[in-house]
C-alpha cells in the first residue's frame, strides 16, 4: 500500500518536474535564445511586452479618421516609429520580427508551408474555433486540409452560388424595407454591424454546408459567444472551475451538436437517393474525402467563422464610409441602377462583373480597414528571409495595414476614402503592385477570396439598389482589432428607402430608371 502510494507521489512530482521544465525552456529560455539570434544580426526592439492587453481599452476616436493605425495597433505603431520597418517584438512570450519593408514582407509571405507556418500563441486564443482546422494548422495537416477546401471556393464554383447570395439578400433587406416602412417617418436608425452578423452567417451556411438559415445563424451566434469567452479567457485567467469556462464548454458541445446534425443529415439524405456523392458544396467535399467527423467539425467552424468575420465587418465599414462620403455613395448608385435598368437583376456573375464604382469602393474599404491588421507566422526550421536568418521558432509579423496606409506606397491622401484610386486596377493603384494585400498572398492567401470578392458585390450593390443612408449621430468611432477589424461601438446608420425613380446619371444628365 505504502509502495503504491510512494509510487504515485514520485510519478506526480516527475510530472510536475517536467513540466516545470517544459515551462522554463519554452517560456523564458527559448525566448531568450531566439532574442539574441536576432539581436547577433543587429535586429532589436523593446523588451518584452504582453501587446495583447491593449486592444481592449482603446478610447473611441475623437472623430472619424480613417489613420487607424496609431490607434488600433498604437504599441506596434509606435515601435515601427522608432525601431524602423524591420525589428523585434514580443507578444506575450512569443519573440517576434516585425516586417514593414515591402520587399521583406513580399518574401515571407511567399515562403512554402515547409518554412513557415501559424504560431501557437495566436492558435492558444481562438482554439476552441480554429484549432486544427485549415486556418490554424500547420505542415502536412494543412497541406491536405487546403488541397480539400481550396476547390469549393475557386472563381469558377463561386459563379454557381451567385443566386444563392443574391436570393438571400434580397430577403433579408426587404426586412429592413419593412423595418423602414413601419417606423412611420420614412427613416429607420439601426445598427449594421449584428444585421451583416446574419446575412453572412446564412449565406455561409446555404452555399457551403446546405443549411436552413435559422441554424446557420444559431451556430455563428454561437461560435461568436465562444470566441469572445476564449478571448476573455486569454486575458485573464484559465481555469477550469471559473463559470466562464464551463460556459464556454456548454456552448462548444451544443455547437458540436448542431454541427453533426447537419452531419449525419447529409449521410442519410446521400443513402436515401444512392447518390455517388455527399455533393459538391464544402460539406459534401469534406464527407467525400473521407475526413472523420472530428475534422469535418472543425474545418466547419472554421468557415462558419471566416465566411461571417470579416465580410460582416467589411460591409460595416462600406456603410460608414459611404454614409460620410455621401458623392461617392450617390456615383455608386448611378452605377448599380443604371445597370439593373440595362440588364436586368444582378444575380449573374456577369452582369456583377461590369459593377466597376462598386468595386473600387470595396477595394478602397479593404485598404483602409482590412479585417487583418497584421498577418502572423511561425518559422518552422531554420530558413532566411532575403539575407536575415530567422531561426525555428521565431515569430513574425507582416504589417500588411501598416503598408496599406503608407503614404510612400499611395500618396500623401493615403489615410483618405478615394476609390478613384483603384480605377486602374489594384496593381496599378500604388508605387508597388504589392501594397494592396487585404487577403494576404502567397501559399497561405486567404481561401474566400473569390467569395467574399462576389458577394460584397452583391451586397453592395443591393443596398444602394434598395437605401439611401447617413451616419446617425450615435455613431463613436473605434476600430478595434478582436479576431478581425470590426467597430467597437457598431455602425448605427439612418437608413432611407429610395424615394425617386429619377437620378442624375455620373455623366451629370438626368436619366429615367426603370426598375
Ligand atoms: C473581406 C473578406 C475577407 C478578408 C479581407 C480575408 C482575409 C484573409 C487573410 C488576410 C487571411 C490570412 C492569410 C495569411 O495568413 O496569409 C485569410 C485566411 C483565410 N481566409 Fe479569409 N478573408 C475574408 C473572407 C473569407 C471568407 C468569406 C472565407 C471563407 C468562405 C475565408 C476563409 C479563409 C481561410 C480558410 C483562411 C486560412 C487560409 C490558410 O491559412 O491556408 N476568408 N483571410
Amino acid at each position: 500500500m505504502w509502495l503504491v502510494l510512494l509510487a504515485v507521489l514520485a510519478g506526480s512530482l516527475l510530472i510536475i518536474w517536467f513540466q516545470c521544465c517544459s515551462f522554463l525552456v519554452y517560456h523564458l529560455w527559448r525566448p531568450k535564445v531566439l532574442e539574441k539570434v536576432m539581436s547577433a544580426q543587429g535586429v532589436t526592439g523593446p523588451p518584452q511586452k504582453n501587446l495583447l492587453t491593449q486592444i481592449w481599452e482603446l478610447p473611441d476616436m475623437e472623430q472619424v479618421s480613417h489613420d487607424i493605425v496609431p490607434h488600433a495597433i498604437p504599441l506596434h505603431h509606435a515601435c515601427l516609429q522608432k525601431y524602423g520597418p524591420l525589428h523585434m517584438n514580443w507578444w506575450r512570450v512569443e519573440p517576434r520580427v516585425e516586417l514593414a519593408d515591402i520587399d521583406l514582407m513580399r518574401k515571407a509571405l511567399l515562403k512554402g508551408p515547409e518554412f513557415f507556418g501559424k504560431s501557437p500563441v495566436l492558435g492558444m486564443m481562438a482554439d476552441d474555433i480554429f484549432g486544427g482546422g485549415v486556418f490554424d494548422a500547420s505542415g502536412r495537416d494543412w497541406v491536405e486540409q487546403r488541397r480539400v477546401v481550396v476547390p469549393v471556393f475557386h472563381a469558377d464554383k463561386i459563379k454557381g452560388m451567385v443566386r444563392t447570395m443574391y436570393e438571400n439578400t434580397q430577403n433579408f433587406l426587404e426586412n429592413w424595407e419593412t423595418l423602414v416602412r413601419n417606423g412611420g417617418t420614412g427613416e429607420k436608425a439601426l445598427d449594421v454591424f449584428p444585421e451583416f452578423v446574419e446575412l453572412t452567417a446564412l449565406i455561409i451556411g446555404q452555399a457551403a454546408f446546405g443549411t436552413s438559415s435559422s441554424t446557420s445563424i444559431a451556430i455563428v451566434k454561437l461560435l461568436r459567444l465562444l470566441f469572445a469567452l476564449q478571448s476573455q479567457q486569454v486575458r485573464y485567467v484559465s481555469l477550469p472551475f471559473l463559470p466562464m469556462n464551463r460556459e464556454r464548454w456548454r456552448i462548444k458541445r451544443e455547437i458540436h451538436r448542431l454541427l453533426h446534425v447537419e452531419i449525419d443529415s447529409r449521410r442519410a439524405f446521400t443513402r436515401e437517393n444512392c447518390a455517388a456523392s455527399h455533393g459538391s458544396d464544402l460539406l459534401g467535399t469534406m464527407l467525400d474525402s473521407n475526413w472523420d467527423d472530428e475534422l469535418i467539425i472543425t474545418e466547419s467552424k472554421t468557415f462558419y467563422t471566416t465566411g461571417h468575420m470579416s465580410l460582416t465587418s467589411l460591409y460595416s465599414w462600406v456603410m460608414l464610409l459611404l454614409a460620410v462620403n455621401p458623392e461617392w455613395q450617390e456615383k455608386a448608385r448611378v452605377e448599380v441602377l443604371e445597370l439593373v435598368a440595362r440588364e436586368g437583376p444582378l444575380d449573374n456573375a456577369k452582369a456583377l462583373d461590369k459593377l466597376k464604382l462598386v468595386e473600387m469602393t470595396i477595394m478602397e474599404t479593404l485598404r483602409l480597414y482590412p479585417a487583418f491588421l497584421i498577418i502572423p507566422r511561425v518559422a518552422l526550421r531554420d530558413c532566411y528571409v532575403d539575407h536575415i536568418f530567422i531561426p525555428k521558432g521565431l515569430a513574425v509579423s507582416v504589417h500588411n495595414t501598416v503598408i496599406q496606409h503608407s503614404a510612400e506606397m499611395w500618396g500623401e491622401d493615403a489615410n483618405e476614402f478615394n476609390p478613384g484610386r483603384f480605377a486602374n486596377g489594384s496593381l496599378a493603384a500604388s508605387k508597388h503592385p504589392m501594397a494592396f494585400m487585404p487577403f494576404s498572398f502567397g501559399p497561405r492567401a486567404c481561401v474566400g477570396r473569390a467569395y467574399s470578392q462576389v458577394q460584397a458585390k452583391v451586397v453592395v450593390a443591393s443596398l444602394l439598389q434598395r437605401f439611401r443612408w447617413s451616419l446617425s449621430p450615435d455613431y463613436r468611432h473605434n476600430p478595434m482589432a478582436a479576431g478581425t477589424l470590426l467597430p467597437k461601438n457598431g455602425v448605427p446608420i439612418v437608413l432611407k428607402l429610395l424615394d425617386s425613380k429619377t437620378i442624375v446619371s455620373n455623366e451629370g444628365n438626368r436619366r429615367e430608371i426603370l426598375t
